[in-house]
Protein backbone atom coordinates (compact mmCIF):
# COMPACT_ATOMS: atom_id res chain seq x y z
CA UNK A 1 0.00 0.00 0.00
CA UNK A 2 1.65 3.35 -1.20
CA UNK A 3 0.67 6.53 0.98
CA UNK A 4 1.11 10.02 0.50
CA UNK A 5 1.90 12.50 3.89
CA UNK A 6 0.81 16.07 3.29
CA UNK A 7 2.05 18.92 6.19
CA UNK A 8 0.57 22.28 4.32
CA UNK A 9 2.37 25.18 5.53
CA UNK A 10 0.87 28.93 5.01
CA UNK A 11 3.23 29.12 1.92
CA UNK A 12 4.56 25.40 1.75
CA UNK A 13 3.75 21.77 0.90
CA UNK A 14 6.11 18.80 2.24
CA UNK A 15 5.52 15.69 1.29
CA UNK A 16 6.52 12.43 1.56
CA UNK A 17 5.23 9.19 -0.65
CA UNK A 18 5.83 5.57 1.31
CA UNK A 19 5.36 2.36 0.40
CA UNK A 20 4.15 0.77 3.61
CA UNK A 21 5.41 -2.59 2.70
CA UNK A 22 8.81 -2.35 3.91
CA UNK A 23 7.93 1.27 5.11
CA UNK A 24 10.42 2.64 2.26
CA UNK A 25 10.42 6.46 1.47
CA UNK A 26 9.74 6.17 -2.34
CA UNK A 27 10.26 9.85 -2.77
CA UNK A 28 9.70 13.38 -0.89
CA UNK A 29 10.33 17.13 -0.96
CA UNK A 30 8.41 20.22 -0.55
CA UNK A 31 6.71 23.49 -2.51
CA UNK A 32 7.83 26.32 -1.07
CA UNK A 33 6.97 30.09 -1.87
CA UNK A 34 3.12 29.35 -2.62
CA UNK A 35 1.67 32.31 -3.45
CA UNK A 36 4.34 34.08 -3.78
CA UNK A 37 7.15 35.13 -6.58
CA UNK A 38 10.06 32.35 -7.28
CA UNK A 39 7.59 29.58 -6.08
CA UNK A 40 9.31 26.22 -6.92
CA UNK A 41 8.66 22.70 -6.30
CA UNK A 42 12.30 20.60 -4.99
CA UNK A 43 11.57 16.60 -5.20
CA UNK A 44 13.90 13.98 -4.17
CA UNK A 45 14.31 10.53 -4.60
CA UNK A 46 16.69 8.92 -2.59
CA UNK A 47 20.13 10.78 -3.64
CA UNK A 48 18.71 12.52 -6.59
CA UNK A 49 17.53 15.95 -6.51
CA UNK A 50 15.33 18.01 -8.96
CA UNK A 51 14.20 21.83 -8.87
CA UNK A 52 11.05 22.99 -10.61
CA UNK A 53 10.16 26.77 -10.96
CA UNK A 54 6.87 27.20 -11.40
CA UNK A 55 4.20 29.83 -10.07
CA UNK A 56 1.96 28.48 -7.51
CA UNK A 57 -0.93 30.81 -6.76
CA UNK A 58 -2.46 28.42 -3.80
CA UNK A 59 -2.42 25.14 -2.37
CA UNK A 60 -4.32 23.08 -5.24
CA UNK A 61 -1.70 24.16 -6.88
CA UNK A 62 1.22 23.25 -5.50
CA UNK A 63 -0.71 19.96 -4.87
CA UNK A 64 -1.43 19.64 -8.45
CA UNK A 65 2.01 19.67 -9.08
CA UNK A 66 3.18 16.96 -6.76
CA UNK A 67 0.57 14.43 -7.94
CA UNK A 68 1.87 15.57 -11.82
CA UNK A 69 5.53 14.88 -10.41
CA UNK A 70 4.48 11.61 -9.28
CA UNK A 71 3.43 10.42 -12.13
CA UNK A 72 6.13 12.25 -14.48
CA UNK A 73 8.15 9.67 -16.91
CA UNK A 74 11.35 10.62 -15.96
CA UNK A 75 11.31 11.82 -12.43
CA UNK A 76 8.34 10.30 -10.96
CA UNK A 77 7.36 6.72 -8.26
CA UNK A 78 3.95 5.98 -9.81
CA UNK A 79 2.15 5.14 -13.76
CA UNK A 80 -1.57 6.04 -12.57
CA UNK A 81 -2.77 7.97 -9.61
CA UNK A 82 -4.97 4.55 -8.26
CA UNK A 83 -1.34 3.65 -6.69
CA UNK A 84 -1.96 6.29 -4.47
CA UNK A 85 -4.07 4.14 -1.79
CA UNK A 86 -4.94 7.26 0.72
CA UNK A 87 -3.48 10.40 1.86
CA UNK A 88 -2.26 11.31 5.22
CA UNK A 89 -2.72 14.53 6.23
CA UNK A 90 -0.87 16.20 9.15
CA UNK A 91 -3.53 19.10 10.65
CA UNK A 92 -1.63 21.18 13.72
CA UNK A 93 -4.74 21.84 15.66
CA UNK A 94 -7.51 19.40 16.56
CA UNK A 95 -8.97 21.22 19.74
CA UNK A 96 -10.93 19.17 22.09
CA UNK A 97 -12.55 17.77 19.07
CA UNK A 98 -9.72 15.41 17.92
CA UNK A 99 -7.87 12.78 20.88
CA UNK A 100 -7.41 10.25 17.59
CA UNK A 101 -6.25 10.23 14.27
CA UNK A 102 -9.29 9.94 12.05
CA UNK A 103 -10.75 9.28 8.67
CA UNK A 104 -11.70 13.01 7.06
CA UNK A 105 -15.90 13.13 6.33
CA UNK A 106 -17.95 15.74 6.31
CA UNK A 107 -18.41 15.82 9.99
CA UNK A 108 -14.33 16.26 10.57
CA UNK A 109 -14.39 18.72 7.85
CA UNK A 110 -17.03 21.26 9.77
CA UNK A 111 -15.58 20.50 13.38
CA UNK A 112 -12.17 21.45 11.82
CA UNK A 113 -13.63 24.77 10.70
CA UNK A 114 -14.98 25.33 13.87
CA UNK A 115 -11.79 25.00 15.48
CA UNK A 116 -9.77 26.71 12.37
CA UNK A 117 -10.21 30.05 15.03
CA UNK A 118 -7.61 28.21 17.34
CA UNK A 119 -4.97 28.04 15.20
CA UNK A 120 -5.02 30.81 12.67
CA UNK A 121 -1.74 30.35 10.83
CA UNK A 122 -2.10 26.65 10.83
CA UNK A 123 -5.22 25.42 10.45
CA UNK A 124 -6.11 27.24 7.31
CA UNK A 125 -3.45 26.00 5.05
CA UNK A 126 -3.84 21.95 6.31
CA UNK A 127 -7.85 22.72 5.47
CA UNK A 128 -6.98 23.82 1.88
CA UNK A 129 -4.60 20.89 1.20
CA UNK A 130 -7.44 18.71 2.32
CA UNK A 131 -9.55 20.20 -0.18
CA UNK A 132 -7.41 20.18 -2.60
CA UNK A 133 -7.15 16.59 -2.13
CA UNK A 134 -10.26 15.76 -2.32
CA UNK A 135 -10.79 17.39 -5.64
CA UNK A 136 -7.59 16.02 -7.25
CA UNK A 137 -8.22 12.38 -6.11
CA UNK A 138 -11.90 12.30 -5.07
CA UNK A 139 -12.21 8.89 -4.73
CA UNK A 140 -8.88 8.40 -2.43
CA UNK A 141 -8.93 8.26 1.14
CA UNK A 142 -8.10 11.38 3.49
CA UNK A 143 -6.81 10.87 7.02
CA UNK A 144 -5.95 13.44 9.62
CA UNK A 145 -3.49 12.86 12.26
CA UNK A 146 -3.19 15.89 14.68
CA UNK A 147 -0.47 17.85 16.60
CA UNK A 148 -2.34 18.22 19.33
CA UNK A 149 -4.37 14.57 20.10
CA UNK A 150 -1.74 13.05 22.06
CA UNK A 151 -1.49 15.94 24.26
CA UNK A 152 -5.21 15.40 25.22
CA UNK A 153 -4.38 12.82 27.76
CA UNK A 154 -3.52 16.07 30.35
CA UNK A 155 -4.73 16.66 33.16
CA UNK A 156 -6.63 19.85 33.87
CA UNK A 157 -4.19 20.43 36.24
CA UNK A 158 -1.72 20.76 33.71
CA UNK A 159 -4.25 22.35 30.81
CA UNK A 160 -6.11 24.78 32.18
CA UNK A 161 -4.87 28.86 32.52
CA UNK A 162 -5.73 30.59 35.51
CA UNK A 163 -8.06 32.81 33.90
CA UNK A 164 -11.75 33.25 34.23
CA UNK A 165 -12.88 29.42 34.08
CA UNK A 166 -15.83 30.87 31.69
CA UNK A 167 -13.29 31.59 29.26
CA UNK A 168 -12.19 27.84 28.67
CA UNK A 169 -16.46 26.74 28.96
CA UNK A 170 -17.35 29.68 26.29
CA UNK A 171 -14.00 29.75 24.24
CA UNK A 172 -11.86 26.70 24.79
CA UNK A 173 -8.97 28.78 25.73
CA UNK A 174 -6.57 26.09 27.48
CA UNK A 175 -3.33 24.72 26.76
CA UNK A 176 -3.37 22.00 23.72
CA UNK A 177 0.03 21.44 23.41
CA UNK A 178 1.61 20.86 19.61
CA UNK A 179 4.36 18.00 17.68
CA UNK A 180 2.34 15.26 19.56
CA UNK A 181 3.04 12.92 16.89
CA UNK A 182 6.62 13.29 17.09
CA UNK A 183 6.76 13.69 20.80
CA UNK A 184 4.97 10.24 20.68
CA UNK A 185 6.88 8.58 18.09
CA UNK A 186 10.01 9.29 20.23
CA UNK A 187 8.83 8.82 23.75
CA UNK A 188 8.14 4.89 22.20
CA UNK A 189 11.23 4.81 20.20
CA UNK A 190 13.27 5.71 23.56
CA UNK A 191 11.77 3.09 25.51
CA UNK A 192 12.58 0.51 22.62
CA UNK A 193 15.70 1.39 22.48
CA UNK A 194 16.35 1.20 26.11
CA UNK A 195 14.50 -1.87 26.02
CA UNK A 196 11.85 -0.56 29.01
CA UNK A 197 8.22 -0.68 29.10
CA UNK A 198 6.22 1.86 27.67
CA UNK A 199 3.73 1.87 30.18
CA UNK A 200 5.92 2.09 33.09
CA UNK A 201 8.50 4.86 32.02
CA UNK A 202 9.06 8.24 32.40
CA UNK A 203 10.51 10.52 29.64
CA UNK A 204 11.06 14.35 28.55
CA UNK A 205 10.92 14.67 25.09
CA UNK A 206 12.43 17.57 23.67
CA UNK A 207 11.53 18.69 19.87
CA UNK A 208 14.11 21.50 18.96
CA UNK A 209 12.96 22.10 15.41
CA UNK A 210 12.35 26.33 14.35
CA UNK A 211 9.53 25.67 16.14
CA UNK A 212 10.04 24.11 20.42
CA UNK A 213 8.31 22.05 22.51
CA UNK A 214 9.01 19.57 25.42
CA UNK A 215 6.53 17.10 26.80
CA UNK A 216 6.46 15.08 29.67
CA UNK A 217 5.24 11.97 28.79
CA UNK A 218 4.73 9.21 32.31
CA UNK A 219 3.21 5.85 31.40
CA UNK A 220 3.10 5.87 27.65
CA UNK A 221 0.87 9.48 28.54
CA UNK A 222 1.06 13.22 27.95
CA UNK A 223 0.76 15.16 30.83
CA UNK A 224 2.64 18.05 29.80
CA UNK A 225 4.18 20.37 27.47
CA UNK A 226 5.33 23.81 26.55
CA UNK A 227 3.29 24.98 24.14
CA UNK A 228 -0.37 26.26 25.18
CA UNK A 229 -3.35 27.55 23.58
CA UNK A 230 -0.91 28.44 20.37
CA UNK A 231 2.39 27.09 19.28
CA UNK A 232 4.15 30.68 20.80
CA UNK A 233 4.16 29.50 24.30
CA UNK A 234 7.21 27.78 26.09
CA UNK A 235 10.72 27.77 24.65
CA UNK A 236 12.23 30.35 22.58
CA UNK A 237 12.39 28.99 19.49
CA UNK A 238 13.76 30.39 15.84
CA UNK A 239 11.26 33.35 15.84
CA UNK A 240 8.66 32.93 18.44
CA UNK A 241 9.15 34.40 21.89
CA UNK A 242 7.70 31.25 23.96
CA UNK A 243 7.18 32.62 27.62
CA UNK A 244 6.67 35.70 28.49
CA UNK A 245 4.63 37.71 30.79
CA UNK A 246 1.48 39.14 28.83
CA UNK A 247 1.09 42.24 30.24
CA UNK A 248 4.16 42.66 27.55
CA UNK A 249 1.23 42.01 24.60
CA UNK A 250 -0.82 45.21 26.56
CA UNK A 251 2.66 47.59 27.21
CA UNK A 252 3.42 47.38 23.31
CA UNK A 253 -0.32 48.40 22.31
CA UNK A 254 -0.95 50.46 24.62
CA UNK A 255 2.38 52.69 25.00
CA UNK A 256 3.83 51.87 21.78
CA UNK A 257 0.61 52.25 19.58
CA UNK A 258 1.50 48.74 17.95
CA UNK A 259 -1.90 47.09 16.53
CA UNK A 260 -2.61 43.86 17.67
CA UNK A 261 -1.62 42.16 14.26
CA UNK A 262 1.72 43.90 14.92
CA UNK A 263 1.97 42.68 18.38
CA UNK A 264 1.18 39.16 17.10
CA UNK A 265 3.68 39.56 14.09
CA UNK A 266 6.72 40.67 16.25
CA UNK A 267 6.10 37.37 18.61
CA UNK A 268 5.05 35.07 16.50
CA UNK A 269 7.66 35.70 13.53
CA UNK A 270 10.44 38.69 14.70
CA UNK A 271 11.22 37.36 18.64
CA UNK A 272 13.40 34.02 19.44
CA UNK A 273 17.09 34.04 18.68
CA UNK A 274 15.95 36.52 15.36
CA UNK A 275 14.95 39.19 17.72
CA UNK A 276 17.26 38.28 20.41
CA UNK A 277 20.23 38.88 17.70
CA UNK A 278 19.00 41.95 15.78
CA UNK A 279 17.52 40.13 13.35
CA UNK A 280 20.71 38.25 12.57
CA UNK A 281 19.04 35.13 12.13
CA UNK A 282 16.63 31.86 12.95
CA UNK A 283 18.91 29.46 12.10
CA UNK A 284 20.74 27.70 14.48
CA UNK A 285 23.57 26.86 12.85
CA UNK A 286 24.55 30.68 12.12
CA UNK A 287 23.53 31.35 15.65
CA UNK A 288 26.41 28.80 16.74
CA UNK A 289 28.87 29.65 13.89
CA UNK A 290 28.37 33.54 14.56
CA UNK A 291 28.88 32.50 18.50
CA UNK A 292 31.54 30.32 18.13
CA UNK A 293 33.50 33.40 16.27
CA UNK A 294 33.01 35.67 19.39
CA UNK A 295 29.35 37.19 18.73
CA UNK A 296 28.05 37.98 21.97
CA UNK A 297 24.44 38.65 21.23
CA UNK A 298 24.47 34.90 19.31
CA UNK A 299 26.03 33.84 23.08
CA UNK A 300 23.60 35.49 24.79
CA UNK A 301 20.65 33.75 22.62
CA UNK A 302 21.71 30.91 22.59
CA UNK A 303 22.30 30.72 26.58
CA UNK A 304 18.87 31.52 27.14
CA UNK A 305 17.58 29.45 24.42
CA UNK A 306 19.43 26.40 26.39
CA UNK A 307 18.51 27.86 30.03
CA UNK A 308 14.45 27.57 28.97
CA UNK A 309 15.16 24.25 28.22
CA UNK A 310 16.50 23.01 31.37
CA UNK A 311 14.28 24.70 33.59
CA UNK A 312 11.44 22.91 31.61
CA UNK A 313 13.39 19.63 31.92
CA UNK A 314 13.63 20.58 35.73
CA UNK A 315 9.88 21.42 36.54
CA UNK A 316 9.01 18.26 34.01
CA UNK A 317 11.00 15.85 36.76
CA UNK A 318 8.97 17.58 39.00
CA UNK A 319 5.79 16.96 37.45
CA UNK A 320 6.70 13.50 36.97
CA UNK A 321 8.62 12.91 40.38
CA UNK A 322 11.53 11.95 38.09
CA UNK A 323 12.78 10.98 34.99
CA UNK A 324 14.02 7.99 33.48
CA UNK A 325 15.22 9.57 29.78
CA UNK A 326 15.30 12.47 28.13
CA UNK A 327 15.23 12.73 24.62
CA UNK A 328 16.82 14.96 21.98
CA UNK A 329 14.99 15.62 18.49
CA UNK A 330 14.35 17.66 15.85
CA UNK A 331 16.51 19.78 13.64
CA UNK A 332 18.32 21.25 16.91
CA UNK A 333 17.89 18.27 19.01
CA UNK A 334 19.33 15.70 16.24
CA UNK A 335 22.12 18.03 15.25
CA UNK A 336 23.29 20.26 17.93
CA UNK A 337 26.16 18.67 20.08
CA UNK A 338 26.74 21.87 21.55
CA UNK A 339 23.12 22.32 22.63
CA UNK A 340 22.74 19.12 24.00
CA UNK A 341 25.65 19.52 26.19
CA UNK A 342 25.12 22.87 27.46
CA UNK A 343 21.34 21.52 28.55
CA UNK A 344 22.78 18.38 30.10
CA UNK A 345 25.55 20.40 32.15
CA UNK A 346 22.48 21.85 33.78
CA UNK A 347 21.29 18.38 34.65
CA UNK A 348 24.22 17.22 36.66
CA UNK A 349 21.85 17.41 40.25
CA UNK A 350 19.88 14.62 38.43
CA UNK A 351 22.74 12.13 37.98
CA UNK A 352 22.45 12.98 34.21
CA UNK A 353 26.28 12.26 32.94
CA UNK A 354 26.78 12.23 28.93
CA UNK A 355 29.82 11.23 27.32
CA UNK A 356 31.02 13.36 25.05
CA UNK A 357 32.53 10.98 21.99
CA UNK A 358 29.15 9.41 22.25
CA UNK A 359 27.14 13.00 22.03
CA UNK A 360 29.63 14.35 18.80
CA UNK A 361 26.44 12.82 16.63
CA UNK A 362 24.04 14.29 14.33
CA UNK A 363 20.93 13.09 12.83
CA UNK A 364 21.34 9.44 14.05
CA UNK A 365 19.36 7.30 16.84
CA UNK A 366 22.15 6.80 19.96
CA UNK A 367 22.72 7.02 23.81
CA UNK A 368 24.47 9.73 24.49
CA UNK A 369 24.80 8.99 28.16
CA UNK A 370 27.25 6.97 30.32
CA UNK A 371 26.41 3.96 31.36
CA UNK A 372 26.69 5.21 34.98
CA UNK A 373 24.27 8.07 34.16
CA UNK A 374 20.95 7.98 36.52
CA UNK A 375 19.49 9.19 33.44
CA UNK A 376 19.78 7.65 30.18
CA UNK A 377 19.84 10.68 27.64
CA UNK A 378 19.24 10.13 23.97
CA UNK A 379 19.30 11.61 20.25
CA UNK A 380 16.21 9.90 18.14
CA UNK A 381 15.73 11.47 14.49
CA UNK A 382 11.80 12.32 14.60
CA UNK A 383 9.53 10.66 11.92
CA UNK A 384 6.19 13.06 11.96
CA UNK A 385 5.38 11.13 8.62
CA UNK A 386 5.86 7.87 9.10
CA UNK A 387 3.86 8.22 12.36
CA UNK A 388 0.91 9.99 10.27
CA UNK A 389 1.55 7.14 7.22
CA UNK A 390 1.02 4.18 9.99
CA UNK A 391 -2.26 6.21 11.53
CA UNK A 392 -3.68 6.14 7.91
CA UNK A 393 -2.68 3.08 6.59
CA UNK A 394 -4.20 1.42 9.84
CA UNK A 395 -7.44 3.36 9.31
CA UNK A 396 -7.56 2.63 5.70
CA UNK A 397 -7.32 -1.13 6.44
CA UNK A 398 -9.33 -1.76 8.84
CA UNK A 399 -11.98 0.13 7.58
CA UNK A 400 -12.26 2.03 10.92
CA UNK A 401 -13.14 5.76 11.51
CA UNK A 402 -10.87 6.48 14.11
CA UNK A 403 -7.52 5.11 15.44
CA UNK A 404 -7.09 5.91 19.12
CA UNK A 405 -3.91 7.14 20.39
CA UNK A 406 -2.51 4.99 23.54
N1 LIG B 1 23.71 21.13 12.24
C1 LIG B 1 22.83 21.88 12.89
N2 LIG B 1 23.18 22.54 14.03
C2 LIG B 1 22.28 23.31 14.67
N3 LIG B 1 21.02 23.48 14.27
C3 LIG B 1 20.62 22.87 13.15
C4 LIG B 1 21.49 22.03 12.40
N4 LIG B 1 20.79 21.55 11.33
C5 LIG B 1 19.55 22.07 11.41
N5 LIG B 1 19.44 22.86 12.50
C6 LIG B 1 18.28 23.64 12.94
O1 LIG B 1 17.08 22.95 12.72
C7 LIG B 1 16.05 23.89 12.40
C8 LIG B 1 14.97 23.25 11.60
O2 LIG B 1 14.47 22.16 12.29
P1 LIG B 1 13.26 21.32 11.70
O3 LIG B 1 12.96 20.26 12.69
O4 LIG B 1 13.59 20.90 10.32
O5 LIG B 1 12.15 22.44 11.73
P2 LIG B 1 10.72 22.59 11.04
O6 LIG B 1 10.16 21.20 10.89
O7 LIG B 1 9.97 23.40 12.04
O8 LIG B 1 10.93 23.28 9.75
C9 LIG B 1 16.78 24.97 11.61
O9 LIG B 1 16.16 26.20 11.80
C10 LIG B 1 18.15 24.94 12.21
O10 LIG B 1 18.22 25.98 13.17
C1 LIG C 1 3.08 23.42 15.77
C2 LIG C 1 4.39 23.93 15.29
O1 LIG C 1 5.03 24.74 15.93
O2 LIG C 1 4.82 23.41 14.15
P1 LIG C 1 6.20 23.76 13.42
O3 LIG C 1 7.30 23.36 14.35
O4 LIG C 1 6.12 22.88 12.19
O5 LIG C 1 6.16 25.21 13.12
MG1 LIG D 1 8.87 20.19 12.18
Amino acid sequence: MKILVLNCGSSSVKYQFIEMDGEKVLCKGIAERIGIDGSRLVHRIGEDKHVIERPLKNHEEAIKLILDVLLDPEIGVIKDLSEIAAVGHRVVHGAEAFASSVLIDDDVMKALEENAYLAPLHNPPNILGIKAIQKLLPNVPSVAVFDTAFHQSMPKKAFLYAIPYEFYEKYKIRRYGFHGTSHRYVSRRAAEILGRDYYDFKVITCHLGNGASIAAIRHGKSIDTSMGFTPLEGLVMGTRCGDIDPAIVVYLQQNLGLSVDQVYDILNKKSGVLGLTKNFSSDMRDIEDAALHGNELAQLALDIYIYRIAKYIGAYTAAMNGVDAIVFTAGVGENSPYIREKVCEYLGFLGVKIDKNLNNVKGVERIISTPDSKVAVLVIPTNEELVIARDTKYIVENKVKELKIV
